[in-house]
């Protein structure tokens, strides 16, 4: 009987507090529109499996620049080329900061990596060490030769495939040549799949991408960040400069590894659609391509992309 008195008395606390936090927040009036929240969790509950989606839906209801209490950490969700030029341009270096946060303590050495580290002097320094050392045009142009051996060997096992009538599972195929390519440029080796597995590389990359997206919500910015049909053809600034799309972020946080990130994208689709041509298996229709997707720090396809290939450059 003392335990539902006391789980009645909480609920009704938590409501008399919700009730008194929405008072507040309207007498203060220099917030933007946003869902009150429950104390103490704030709007977590609205928050379900995929968080962007959840997101985009409120921003719909509340704008483009939506305020809301993830936990009790005070969060700004932006989600218009506007409201994004704001917070990343206008005011970039009020928003330049990272705060302290739980994941990133444990997994980049507390708060040490770049992309985790709070704003200032080390930030600054690493970054700088970063982009004119590690990062460089020159650093980039002097790893071609082995981006192109790498792909290569890709391209020979897909020739394989076209021979066999077999589909390839582009997927795994292309996440596994840009881990080979990092660990030669960052080992100057690579690891076979069985080593990189027993080494415990994989779940380790896979877990900290969980573990960052799920305790990064404050930083997490919804659908202006996802690359989209509507953007074919246009001549919208995939660097960021137009607001629109910004797969690499914009302003004094956006990714260093642009560049790199580009040049492979650009190489390995380029060499994929050039020389062959694609079918999806078993007659599937495009339409009918499962697109479901699942919960990480970028937004990754639930399954792999399969297809057939056919060599096309024969002479
Ligand atoms: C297609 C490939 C890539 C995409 C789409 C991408 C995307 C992003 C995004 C969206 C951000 C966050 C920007 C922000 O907070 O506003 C970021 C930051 C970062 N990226 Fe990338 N990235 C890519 C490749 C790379 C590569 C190849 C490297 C390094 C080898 C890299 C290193 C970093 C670092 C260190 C940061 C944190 C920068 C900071 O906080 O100052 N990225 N990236």
């Amino acid at each position: 009987m003392a335990w539902i008195l006391t789980t009645l008395a909480l609920i009704a606390l938590a409501f008399f507090l919700r009730a008194w936090l929405s008072k507040r927040k309207i007498k203060d009036g220099k917030l933007p529109p946003g869902p009150i929240g429950f104390p103490i969790f704030g709007c977590l509950h609205l928050l379900g499996k995929f968080p962007h989606h959840d997101l985009h839906q409120l921003a719909k209801k509340y704008g483009p620049i939506m305020y809301m209490r993830l936990g009790l950490v005070p969060t700004v969700v932006v989600s218009s080329p506007q409201a994004a030029e704001l917070i990343l341009k206008t005011n970039d270096l009020v928003f330049a900061n990272r705060p302290p946060n739980e994941a990133a303590k444990h997994i980049s050495y507390e708060q040490k990596s770049l992309s985790f580290a709070p704003y200032g002097t080390y930030w600054r320094n690493v970054r700088k060490m970063c982009t004119l050392e590690l990062l460089s045009n020159h650093k980039i142009n002097s790893f071609m030769s082995t981006r192109k051996e790498e792909l290569d060997l890709l391209i020979d096992y897909i020739k394989d495939a076209s021979r066999e009538r077999v589909a390839v599972d582009i997927g795994s195929k292309v996440s596994s040549l840009s881990a080979d390519i990092s660990c030669r440029m960052v080992f100057g080796k690579k690891y076979l799949e069985r080593e990189f597995d027993e080494k415990g590389f994989k779940p380790v990359i896979h877990e900290g991408m969980r573990l960052a997206a799920s305790f990064n919500l404050g930083d997490y910015i919804p659908p202006i960040a996802i690359p989209h049909p509507r953007f074919a053809g246009s001549n919208i600034d995939v660097r960021g400069r137009d607001f629109q799309l910004l797969p690499f972020g914009s302003g004094r946080r956006s990714c260093p590894g642009m560049h790199l990130g580009l040049t492979m994208v650009r190489q390995i689709v380029a060499q994929l659609v050039h020389c062959f041509d694609w079918e999806l298996p078993n007659n599937m229709l495009p339409e009918e391509l499962d697109m479901t997707e699942a919960f990480s720090l970028v937004t990754p396809r639930a399954n792999h992309l399969c297809a057939t290939p056919t060599y096309r450059l024969h002479l």
